[in-house]
């Protein structure tokens, strides 16, 4: 099924990787799950469920649910999890550094195969735990056109990152996870998640509040 952009929703695809999580739960106990058993783990609707799913196509069998390891590998096929993505890091600061001293926050479908900066102190030190050296962003042409990567991570600072992002799209790269609060412009073949620890609490403290007033 080919979908379009406008077809899907960034909602849709967080609830997907969250179906994704409790279904690796899951998987330990039972072969199938139903819509209803998955929207009372999920906090939501049997027809939100349905609606998520059937958005890429019909995996459902009627009386039985959803057949979990099925699920699990129709859902990491559209998430892109289903094979190792190579990524790139730009900016070793302080972010930086918390995504390459521990390998499990990108999981185990990412891996970091580059990393730059721009500071004469950090460039040529090697990051023991992927076992490579900081290169300098000013050879990123060069390197990048030797390896095959479309994904980078952002981690400059905020003044820094347009001038980057500019760098990195005529570089190949179609996917950005954006970890500056700059608002980035990038061309419409390019994606760009942004990462906001900040606006994710104010997001928290609003449902939370919310939640509060409802049970008053
Ligand atoms: N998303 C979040 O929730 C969150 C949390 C904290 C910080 N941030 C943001 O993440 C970014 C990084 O934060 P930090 O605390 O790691 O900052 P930092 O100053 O510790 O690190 C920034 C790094 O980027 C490098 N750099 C600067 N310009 C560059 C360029 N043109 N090319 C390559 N490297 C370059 C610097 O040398 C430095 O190593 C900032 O924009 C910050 O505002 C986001």
């Amino acid at each position: 099924m080919k979908l379009k952009r406008d077809d899907i929703s960034d909602r849709v695809i967080q609830r997907l990787t969250k179906y994704l999580s409790i279904l690796h739960d899951m998987k330990k106990y039972e072969e199938y799950i139903n819509s209803s058993e998955l929207s009372k783990i999920m906090n939501t609707t049997s027809a939100q469920i349905r609606r998520d799913l059937s958005t890429f196509g019909e995996f459902g069998i009627r009386g039985k649910g959803y057949d979990i390891e099925n699920l699990i590998s129709i859902i990491e096929r559209i998430l892109g999890i289903d094979r190792i993505n190579k990524v790139i890091l730009v900016g070793h600061g302080k972010v930086g550094e918390m995504l390459t001293s521990n390998t499990e926050v990108l999981g185990k479908s990412f891996n970091i195969v580059e990393v730059f900066d721009k500071s004469p102190s950090k460039v040529g030190k090697e990051i023991k735990d992927l076992n490579i050296k900081i290169k300098d962003i000013k050879d990123i042409d060069s390197d990048l056109g030797k390896i095959n990567v479309d994904t980078a991570i952002l981690s400059v600072i905020k003044e820094q990152a347009q001038i980057v992002t500019d760098i990195l799209v005529k570089n190949h790269i179609k996917g950005i996870l954006n970890f500056t609060t700059y608002k980035l412009e990038t061309p419409d073949d390019v994606a760009v998640v942004d990462v906001n620890i900040s606006a994710n609490l104010q997001e928290l403290n609003f449902w939370k509040d919310m939640l509060k007033n409802k049970g008053e």
